[in-house]
């Protein structure tokens, strides 16, 4: 596609009609900064410079922006990422700095998905958005459109990025337009998620800044874009979606931990509640973790006055869950006449999930911890991961998981890489207790006693 490379400078404010504003979005004349460019953000780049041709990546780590112009992608494990990345570079269509400044300068739609996680103390951390914030107002011009894309708390957009960025750039606060438009995606699928597995929601500071937001996904993506009222509202949109997912997965941990006292398989039960279509229980586990899920409801409960005791008790429920995968082995280690204190101890998988090379907030930290603080002697393997430096255990290769006749396996994140394993050479010879956290073990022909959460012991 030919594209001109001339911006036609600010598309906030001058009236152009719809179809006008993604002729010249398509035709590369509203050239896109985007700030961020990790998981989502490197996807989100090669999306846009696929479809409009005049992309720049704004990164603050000089290894990420060197990769990006060298045609590299340091995302791992995104279907299509690499050869999206690799053909936009070559075509002049994406290019990388780590100058935000410059890049605030050249482009006209300034696109921010850096990371929002937590303080120490569980408050929402703006810190790297405020940066982010700073280097557009360096940049930023009258008739501008600054999309928001990185979850934020609610009001953030309208009270905190909007006016943040005009007295930085010393601009009145509607001479750019603004608009929340969060990034729905999950990693393993970014670019599908991206073009179009659900609509794209998008609510501006003003009916302007929706409009036009809504005019860009409506290039980007295949599945339609919902504007809604306000900045606010999508804020609440993105928040809610994982808040009712952080509900439910403590209500399937809370069942969970019935089993022993009830006798009962969980995982069946709610497998078989599932088939009405009002019932969509999720997933008990170990944990949850990443930095969005364990994240987004303190979005709510710290900011605001208003009593969030279901968020809170969730949120507690699902924090106890490495407490109860540990007390279980503890327990099945005793019918075995094993010290926790005493054992060794292998966990599997220390990511989050798997397939995705994120360790924030993963259940196996405070699973290594709580063993180590017993007196357990822990190793851990992750296939996706090359330093532990992190957890409190050490560190093997997938090649050394028959090494040890350890005394409990603990399966925390079941990488698919894990389906290559002999069982029948890992841990002790008469077998070993072995949890399984994710319910994905079939140990049925080897000497090991299995607890599955959620199932109990299994023959
Ligand atoms: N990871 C996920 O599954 C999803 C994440 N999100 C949202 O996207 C945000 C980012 O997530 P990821 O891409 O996974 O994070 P990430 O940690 O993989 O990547 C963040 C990137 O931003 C860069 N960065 C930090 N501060 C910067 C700044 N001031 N200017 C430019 N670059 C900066 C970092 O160097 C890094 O390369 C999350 O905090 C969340 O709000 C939304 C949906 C899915
Ligand atoms: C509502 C929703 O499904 N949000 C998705 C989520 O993706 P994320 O990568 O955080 O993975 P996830 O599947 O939600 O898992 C989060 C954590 O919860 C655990 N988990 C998940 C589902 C379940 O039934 N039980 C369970 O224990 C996982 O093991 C993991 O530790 O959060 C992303 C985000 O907002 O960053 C979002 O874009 C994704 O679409």
């Amino acid at each position: 596609m030919h594209r001109q490379t001339e911006s036609v400078g600010g598309v906030y404010g001058n009236d152009a009609t719809a179809e006008q504003v993604q002729t010249a979005f398509e035709n590369g004349t509203l050239p896109v900064a985007v700030y961020g460019l990790g998981k989502m953000g490197l996807p989100l780049a090669a999306v846009f410079a696929d479809v409009c041709g005049a992309v720049i990546g704004v990164d603050i780590d000089p290894a990420v922006v060197e990769s990006v112009n060298a045609g590299n992608c340091h995302v791992q494990r995104e279907p299509g990422l690499p050869d999206l990345v690799a053909d936009c570079v070559a075509a002049g269509e994406l290019r990388a700095t780590s100058d935000p400044a410059a890049a605030a300068a050249a482009a006209t739609v300034h696109v921010v998905i850096v990371p929002t996680p937590l303080t120490d103390t569980s408050e929402p951390d703006l810190s790297m958005l405020d940066a982010a914030i700073d280097g557009i107002a360096e940049g930023v011009a009258p008739g501008d459109l600054v999309l928001v894309e990185c979850t934020v708390p609610p009001r953030t957009t309208a009270d905190h990025v909007r006016p943040g960025i005009a007295a930085a750039a010393g601009l009145e606060t509607d001479a750019f337009g603004v608009a929340f438009c969060p990034e729905r995606t999950a990693s393993g699928r970014a670019i599908q998620d991206i073009r179009g597995a659900y609509p794209k929601v998008v609510g501006g500071v003003d009916d302007e800044s929706t409009r036009l937001a809504e005019c860009i996904y409506a290039s980007i993506n295949d599945s339609g874009v919902i504007a809604v009222a306000d900045a606010t509202t999508a804020e609440c949109v993105k928040l809610f979606e994982g808040l009712y997912r952080d509900v439910n997965i403590a209500l399937a941990n809370e069942l969970a931990t019935f089993t022993d006292e009830l006798d009962v398989d969980v995982r069946a039960a709610i497998e078989a509640a599932n088939t009405q279509p009002f019932c969509d229980i999720h997933d008990p586990g170990p944990g949850v973790g990443g930095h969005c899920i364990p994240v987004y409801p303190h979005f709510l409960i710290e900011p605001f006055d208003t009593e969030a005791p279901l968020l809170e008790t969730a949120r507690e429920v699902n924090d106890s869950m490495p407490v109860f995968t540990v007390e279980t082995l503890r327990e099945e280690l005793a019918a075995d006449g094993v010290e926790l204190a005493a054992a060794s101890v292998l966990v599997l998988g220390l990511t989050y999930r798997p397939g995705v090379e994120e360790t924030q907030t993963s259940p196996a930290r405070p699973i290594a911890e709580r063993l180590s603080a017993a007196g357990a002697d822990v190793d851990g393997i992750d296939p996706l991961l090359d330093d532990t430096a992190e957890f409190d255990l050490e560190q093997l290769p997938l090649s050394r998981a028959s090494e040890r006749d350890y005394d409990a396996i603990v399966m925390v994140t079941p990488h698919d890489e894990f389906g290559a394993l002999d069982w029948d050479s890992i841990g002790r010879p008469a077998g070993s207790v072995v949890i399984d956290g994710r319910d994905t073990l079939t140990l049925s022909d080897t000497s090991h006693r299995v607890y599955t959460v959620g199932r109990g012991p299994v023959e």
